[in-house]
């Protein structure tokens, strides 16, 4: 031995000789050193990049090696050098790309020779970022590798059973020229490649050109991987900013040292226990064995793989482990759920952020069409919402199986932070699952006072219904919610609304329950509001024709916040306002009557009005011209049958807002059959003035068979007819009627009715069909009538006909 080291080996030039001959080894010693050493790798070990599925493994592959010397069978002839060549034990060669990360970035050598009888550590720094983790075998724990070190072990230069490298001194040797230390050997065979044939003792000199230096300090630091340090799968040199997650090191356990793994636990079983005992360092050496099949089932975890019971034991590290180990991440268990599905569940979220990060399908659907973020909303798993949109926004309207959203699960578990947040991020409020019900109705059915209100807040309609006809009112009494009753009710929740089998929401309520009361209070109140006439809705407005009518028309709504309308101007008689229209009004047209007093035989008398009303016989169907007396008449103006259009207005009336409709007109007395009931007052036009102008909802047509023809618009200047909406079964009938001129082209267009009409009824002409073929595109009609052609389940059929009907023509 040329270089005698009382502690180090020089650095540079050291060289092993080796001789023939038996070695006395003390085993002892050398299990003493490898205690000593200390080692605290941690768990810890995060890889900087997860390999992309479609990538190429970046991890060597494992080989799998036998882990008994494999025996010759007795017919083997050991002939041949290929019957020589046995399956590799040790991982002298094995290129494993994983490395150490430690605060300095530099450290010893974890190297330990054995010289003569004693053993020493390497004093080399090796910088960690370059030199990959490395061991002559599984039962050794990994460390860094000088320069020097590395290439002995990659020559079998190190003891697999042991881990001390054969540097001086008489060690064992087999045919291939792998060393180790003949005590260390257990079954006969070489613990390198399991060549069962007699080994050869060697001597082994080192040669170093330096003295050998013993630093006290380098004792001190000895053993050389005493510090914390976590595995990495690339050179942290290498790494641009990580793309897996950092777990932060605090959050691991530093494993145990000198854990020792029989070689028969290196199996499923063993890793299953491992796994359940929360034993990472265990394991870590398992998965290291390539022993494992990761993609195996266990019925330890309802058919999941060994991904599911790390999640279900919530241990990170064992996790982190797996997926270094390429575990799939998206293999679901037998109820279809995925270890993400299971972390998200099990509120196990940094777990579940960090298989999000590492590449986990979060929109996966599993169970029931339901992705993690369904099950985080399910279970009122904040954080998880929170990581999973951030991962996917798309996630956020995802429909399962029933429909539902994740906004609807988080509102049927009353979870309602969490429906806040999904509603933060653009969940559709509305969105309807297959029975129609929105979150809602899902809020009312938990009982969630709180999540009721924030979607009422968000506009949510109070009184939605769902296939059932339920509202949430409905739902809330039937699952005997009082507080979320009480919400709904606040919010104006219709009481009297009946569900399809025409139950009200106390009908559903049970009649012991908290319910019961405060629904039918309600509904006696309702009951009372809508049923007394002396009830003061808002009113708006106690005359909106200002004194131009005899009787004042007051404006009231009690249906939304629409003010008055003011965008016209109120007149009572019908006005002209361009040159255009040229009544003619001469006398000599006129032919006045000569009756005294009542027209009774004059050619007045036409027989339209019988007792200050249309006569029974009256043409509904086609009315005829109706021609009043005039100023130009002698018979008496009060007394005279033959005039009722140019009276004052006897009935008397309210603008309201309907529904649907938007303002209305209601009757607040009884008129029977026949009666006059108001004229249809605007700006008379021609056709051509009436073209130019943009809105045509107020143009009343006096379409007569001169060549000139006319309308009158009362979008401008009108009274309170023009609020007279549309209905497909009418309670007026408009009548041209002539009063001071006989112009044929300019009548008065005066409502009869052609029914009686009830108390606060809705008056409502036809628009016709000349209307509706224009306006359907844009609305269709809400007159509710059994008859109605325009509606929207109707107006298909309507235009059908019409247009058979035009073909036919
Ligand atoms: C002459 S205005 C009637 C007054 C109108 N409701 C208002 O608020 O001013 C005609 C307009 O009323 C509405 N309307 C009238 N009857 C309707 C009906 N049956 N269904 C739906 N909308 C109707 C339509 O907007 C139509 O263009």
């Amino acid at each position: 031995m040329e270089t005698v080291v009382n502690g180090a080996l020089a650095p540079d030039g050291d060289r092993v000789e080796k001789r023939t001959r038996r070695r006395v080894g003390n085993k002892s010693i050398i299990q003493s050193a490898i205690a000593r050493k200390e080692r605290s790798l941690r768990l810890d070990d995060r890889p900087k990049k997860r390999p992309s599925r479609a990538e190429p493994a970046k991890r060597p592959q494992r080989s799998k090696p036998a882990l008994r010397p494999v025996k010759p069978e007795p017919e083997d002839e050991w002939s041949g050098p290929e019957a020589r060549v046995a399956p590799p034990l040790c991982k002298c060669t094995e290129d494993k790309q994983l490395f150490m990360e430690n605060a300095q970035g530099r450290q010893f050598c974890s190297a330990v020779d054995g010289i003569g009888d004693q053993l020493f550590g390497c004093c080399r720094l090796v910088d960690v970022t370059e030199a990959p983790l490395s061991r002559p075998s599984v039962r050794v724990p990994f460390g860094v590798l000088c320069g020097s070190h590395r290439q002995r072990l990659i020559r079998h230069n190190c003891c697999p059973i042991c881990g001390v490298f054969c540097t001086h001194g008489r060690f064992a040797q087999c045919a291939a020229e792998h060393h180790f230390h003949k005590d260390c050997q257990q079954e006969g065979a070489c613990p390198h490649c399991a060549d069962p044939a007699p080994c050869t003792d060697i001597t082994i000199t080192m040669h170093s050109p330096k003295q050998p230096v013993f630093l006290p300090v380098q004792r001190s630091q000895y053993p050389s991987t005493s510090e914390a340090a976590l595995i990495s799968i690339t050179a942290p040199k290498r790494g641009r900013s990580p793309e897996v997650p950092i777990i932060p090191p605090g959050q691991l356990q530093p494993i145990r040292d000198g854990t020792t793994v029989r070689l028969d636990e290196c199996n499923h079983a063993g890793l299953v226990a491992a796994v359940e005992e929360s034993d990472a360092q265990r394991a870590a050496v398992i998965l290291e064995t390539g022993n494992v099949d990761l993609h195996s089932r266990l019925p330890e975890c309802n058919n999941g793989t060994f991904l599911h019971l790390a999640v279900q034991k919530g241990d990170l590290p064992i996790v982190y482990l797996l997926v270094a180990y390429r575990v799939d991440l998206d293999a679901l268990d037998a109820e279809q759920g995925s270890a993400l599905m299971l972390a998200v569940t099990e509120h196990r979220n940094q777990i579940a952020q960090y298989l999000i990060t590492a590449g986990a399908q979060v929109a996966l659907k599993g169970t029931d069409g339901m992705t993690a973020l369904h099950a985080a909303a399910r279970t009122g798993n904040l954080a998880a919402c929170q990581a999973l949109l951030r991962a996917n926004k798309g996630l956020c309207d995802m429909r399962d199986d029933g429909g539902w959203t994740p906004l609807v699960w988080a509102c049927e578990h009353g979870f309602t932070e969490v429906a806040r947040f999904l509603l933060d991020q653009g969940a559709d409020i509305h969105s309807r699952d297959v029975e129609q019900n929105v979150a809602l109705h899902w809020a009312a059915f938990k009982g969630s006072a709180a999540t009721a209100e924030l979607l009422l807040n968000l506009n949510s309609d109070v009184n939605v219904v769902n296939v059932h006809g339920d509202t949430p009112l409905h739902m809330a009494a039937r699952e005997d919610c009082y507080n979320c009753v009480l919400v709904l009710l606040a919010r104006r929740a219709d009481v009297s609304l009946v569900n399809k089998n025409s139950e009200t929401a106390l009908d559903c309520a049970p009649k012991t329950g908290k319910c019961f009361a405060p629904l039918a209070l309600n509904a006696q109140m309702h009951f009372a509001i809508s049923n007394n006439p002396q009830r003061h809705p808002s009113l708006l407005s106690n005359d909106i024709s200002n004194g131009r009518e005899q009787n004042p028309i007051q404006c009231v709504n009690d249906v939304d916040a629409s003010p008055q309308p003011n965008d016209y101007t109120y007149i009572a008689k019908t006005c002209v306002s361009s040159g255009n229209v040229q009544i003619d009004r001469k006398v000599g047209a006129m032919l006045p009557c000569v009756c005294t007093e009542r027209c009774t035989c004059c050619s007045c008398a036409q027989g339209w009005y019988d007792q200050g009303k249309l006569s029974a016989d009256f043409n509904f169907l086609d009315p005829p011209l109706i021609f009043e007396c005039s100023d130009l008449c002698a018979c008496n103006a009060i007394l005279c049958p033959n005039r009722l259009v140019q009276r004052p207005l006897a009935q008397r009336f309210q603008l309201f807002r309907t529904q649907s409709k938007g303002w209305g007109v209601r009757a607040l007395g009884a008129i029977g059959l026949g009666q006059f009931v108001c004229e249809y007052i605007g700006e008379i036009l021609t056709d051509l003035e009436a073209e130019s102008r943009t809105d045509d909802s107020f143009l009343f047509d006096l379409d007569n068979q001169e060549s000139d023809s006319f309308c009158i618009d009362a979008r401008f200047y009108g009274n309170f007819a023009r609020f007279i909406n549309h209905s497909c079964f009418p309670n007026l009938q408009p009548v041209k009627v002539f009063v001071e001129h006989r112009d044929l082209r300019f009548p008065h267009i005066a409502f009869f009715a052609k029914r009686d009409i009830a108390v606060n009824e809705e008056l409502s002409f036809d628009y016709g069909d000349k209307f509706w073929l224009v306006k359907y595109k844009t609305f269709t009609c809400e007159c509710r009538a059994s008859c109605c052609r325009y509606s929207q389940q109707s107006i298909a059929a309507t235009l059908a006909k019409y247009r058979i009907g035009s073909a036919n023509d």
